[in-house]
């Protein structure tokens, strides 16, 4: 299997993809906020185009650019998360990882863990398929156990995160990471609910996620088409992501880019107050399951 093999995806997985093209271009930046060195390959041939083009949507060549943009977000959202499970991989909850999906994630690759951790990567087969390819191809090797469950999380899957060695009665912690935005509000409370069937409580549990009006604003048209077009229209959006997991047994805080501890020197702006309507927001949520 090669790299090529990209184009075999879905438009979701594709998504995949994208990102690691992202993380790939973080990367080559002198004031990176993580280093992914394989990113690169993971994007594949089909990552740096889906990134060219979302870069002409976003901000055409002659266009002012005045406020961050999508790479800008997806870099400190990286950053946010790594440090939120690295941090994590030092406490009880954080003895058991799970990442949904988990994409092109190199984490388990690139961070320090510390011995006794087990991390379980979930995401749909094909995307699991290549990436297993892609990393044996270069010989990469994980620094933590690493076990890779190929399941759609629309589906019933705990069994099966129970047999890769997933203990549910034991402390753990998740991140659902570019995700909840792709999935009919149905599905993201059927996915939230299932985790907090498969979560002892303590546990802790991470996600990233848009507002509403991310949505529907006219200033998000072109990406929200790009996406559209990609056949991976965004479908849920939410105003209170604290009473979105609290619904689902989880004690959350949601943190927005540019707000301390996540902005990483690469949000210039101050953030809107949450009463401000019309405002594309993201949240970046950390929860701890009750
Ligand atoms: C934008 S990528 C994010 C991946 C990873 N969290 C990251 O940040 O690199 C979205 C991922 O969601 C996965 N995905 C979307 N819907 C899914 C589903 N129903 N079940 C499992 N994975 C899904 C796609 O296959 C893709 O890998």
């Amino acid at each position: 299997m090669t790299t090529d093999t990209g184009s075999l995806l879905d438009s979701v997985e594709r998504t995949a993809l994208l990102t690691a093209a992202l993380r790939a271009a973080e990367t080559r930046r002198p004031d990176r906020l993580y280093e992914d060195p394989f990113a690169e390959v993971l994007a594949g041939a089909v990552g740096p185009g889906l990134l060219a083009e979302l870069r002409a949507t976003t901000f055409p060549v002659d266009a002012a650019r005045t406020l961050p943009s999508t790479p800008d977000y997806n870099a400190i959202r990286t950053r946010f998360f790594d440090d939120l499970l690295s941090e994590a991989a030092r406490t009880p909850e954080g003895r058991q990882v799970v990442i949904a999906p988990a994409g092109m994630d190199t984490r388990p690759f690139r961070l320090d863990w510390p011995a006794g951790v087990r991390v379980f990567e979930i995401d749909r087969p094909p995307v699991v398929a290549l990436k297993e390819a892609v990393l044996r191809d270069i010989g990469a090797t994980p620094h933590v156990d690493r076990t890779t469950v190929a399941v759609d999380l629309r589906d019933d899957w705990e069994d099966e995160l129970a047999a890769a060695g997933y203990d549910p009665a034991a402390p753990s912690t998740w991140l659902l990471e570019g995700l909840l935005y792709y999935l009919p509000e149905d599905d993201v409370h059927h996915v939230l609910e299932r985790v907090r069937g498969v979560t002892a409580p303590g546990s802790v549990i991470a996600a990233d996620l848009v507002n509403a009006a991310a949505l529907t604003l006219p200033s998000m048209r072109g990406l929200l088409d790009l996406f559209a077009g990609w056949g991976c229209p965004w479908l849920f959006g939410s105003d209170e992501p604290e009473s979105l997991f609290a619904r689902h047994g989880v004690d959350a805080v949601a943190h927005q880019p540019g707000e301390p501890g996540a902005d990483f020197g690469r949000w210039p702006d101050p953030v809107p107050p949450r009463d401000v309507a019309d405002v594309r927001r993201v949240f970046f949520v950390r929860g701890v399951r009750k």
